[in-house]
This record gives C-alpha cells, structure tokens and sequence, in this order.
C-alpha cells in the first residue's frame, strides 16, 4: 500500500516537472523570439522528452526535489522604469512578474496621490506582503521577476528575508537579486510627467525628490546600478548575463 502511493507520488511529480518545463519552454521560446535576446539556449530550453524518459528508465527514483527559485529585483525611484523592465524580464526568463505596487494598501496609493511621501510605517506591511509573496515563488522552486523601489537597504533586507535560508549580510549567497536603475532627475520627472498626463499612473512627479532622498546602496551589497536610459531590452539582457549562474543553478541538470 504504501509502495503504490510512493509510485503515484513519483508520477505526479514526473508529470508536474514535465509539465513545468513545457510551459517555461513554450514561453521562453516565444519572447526569444520577440525580444530578439542572446539567453543562451541552454538556460532556456531542454530535452523534456529525453528527462521524462530518463526518469522512468530509473524505475522508483524520485526526480530530484525542487531546487530553491531565483527573485530578481528591478529597483529605483518612481518612474526610472522598474515596471516596464521587470515585465519583460519575467517574459524573457518564462517566470512569474510581481509589481509591487499591486501590493499597495488602498491608504498608501492614495497617499501617493495626494503628494504625500510614505512613511517607513506605512511601508512596513507593504513589504511583508511582498516578501510573503516572493517567499511563495521561491520555496517552490520558481524563479519569479519583481519591480519595487526598494529604496533603502532596511526595505531590500526585509524582501531579502523572502529566501529562508538568508542570513543578513550574505548578500553573496541571497537567492534574491537586485538591479538598480539610475538616470537624471530631469530625464525622470519628464518619464513620470508624461505618465501623468495620459492618466496612466497615480504617483506624482513631486514626489520624486523624496524617492531620490531615500535612495541609497551600501557598496557591500553589490548591487549593480544600470542606465535607465538604455533600451529595456538590453537591459534584460545584461540582467540575464549577469545572474546567468545563479539561474542556471534552478534547471534541471540535463539543461
Ligand atoms: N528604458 C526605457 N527607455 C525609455 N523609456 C522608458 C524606459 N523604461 C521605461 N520607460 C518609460 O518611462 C515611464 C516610467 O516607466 P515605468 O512605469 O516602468 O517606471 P517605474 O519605475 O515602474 O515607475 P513606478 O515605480 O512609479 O511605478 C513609462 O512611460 C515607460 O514607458
Ligand atoms: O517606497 C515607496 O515610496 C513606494 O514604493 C513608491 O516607490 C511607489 O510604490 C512607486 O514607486 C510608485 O509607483
């Protein structure tokens, strides 16, 4: 009895790990396409036929247990474009994109609105909602794309924690990433300005100097700061190069 739902339980999770690799194939495939990106094919792509077979030649062996996922998170000031490059991230890499600001209680986006800057009160649940939510991706095993303005290095350590193995300080060795964008005021104000005017966002250009007073990397971290002037594209692309490792290290072996 207990053999058969060991076997059930070895097939279901063949299926799902097919299963997986199917969808994230799929999805890679098509935004290779689009994106035109030089992601090597061995990140992206593998012989699902070949793994299933291999996995049921080694008739009782369960597939290897989940390996923990990769967060990468595109950080910055309001309006330097986090949002429009972690999309295209979570696209190209065929993972999952959180926005932070969905994560925003209803009073915080008013707040915003109103021109009125958070307060590190305020931005406490917001970020224990995020870290949650990462957390989720990561034990299971996903790698997962995030835009948040993660200004100050309390607020990074907070979504850190998401990886339950970090240890605070080890930035090395945190399945959570970070890539900041930077750019001039000027270039981002008339960003966030434009936005305003076509209604598309609540978050006002005069509240773009108390973002940029927030912002600050302890060079401990090693976070890399990218020109937020470059095409989105490209810097996807860096993105990719730079983690390319630390992302490889969530495939399959046969990859
Ligand atoms: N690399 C880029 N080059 C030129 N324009 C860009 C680039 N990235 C984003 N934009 C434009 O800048 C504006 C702001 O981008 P986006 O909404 O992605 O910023 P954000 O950092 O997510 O802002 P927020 O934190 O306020 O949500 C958008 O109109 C977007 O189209
Ligand atoms: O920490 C903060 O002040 C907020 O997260 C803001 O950065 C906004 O969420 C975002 O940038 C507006 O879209």
């Amino acid at each position: 009895m207990k053999l058969k739902s060991a076997t059930c339980a070895s097939r279901s999770r063949v299926w799902k790990w097919t299963k997986w690799n199917r969808a994230s194939s799929a999805a890679v495939g098509c935004c290779r396409r689009r994106l035109q990106l030089a992601i090597p094919l061995s990140l992206t792509r593998g012989p699902v036929e070949a793994e299933s077979r291999r996995w049921s030649a080694m008739a009782g062996s369960d597939p290897p247990l989940a390996r923990p996922g990769l967060a990468i998170v595109i950080m910055g000031v309001s309006g330097c474009g986090k949002s429009t490059v972690a999309a295209l991230l979570a696209e190209a890499l065929g993972c999952s994109f959180i926005e932070a600001d969905d994560y925003h209680s209803q009073e915080n986006k008013a707040k915003m609105s109103k021109g009125i800057p958070l307060s590190d009160a305020d931005r406490t649940p917001w970020l224990e909602s995020l870290q949650d939510a990462i957390r989720e991706r990561l034990d299971g095993g996903e790698n997962v794309a995030v835009s948040c303005s993660a200004l100050r290095l309390k607020y990074r350590e907070v979504i850190r924690a998401a990886d339950r193995s970090y240890k605070p300080g080890d930035y090395a060795t945190c399945r959570v990433k970070f890539v900041c964008l930077r750019t001039s005021a000027e270039v981002i104000t008339e960003r966030m300005q434009r936005r305003s005017s076509e209604g598309k966002h609540f978050m006002p250009a005069s509240l773009l100097q108390s973002q940029l007073d927030l912002l600050k990397i302890d060079a401990a971290e090693g976070i890399t700061e990218v020109d937020a002037t470059v095409r989105a594209g490209n810097i996807v692309r860096d993105t990719v190069a730079q983690f390319r490792e630390e992302l490889a290290s969530t495939v399959p072996p046969c990859f």
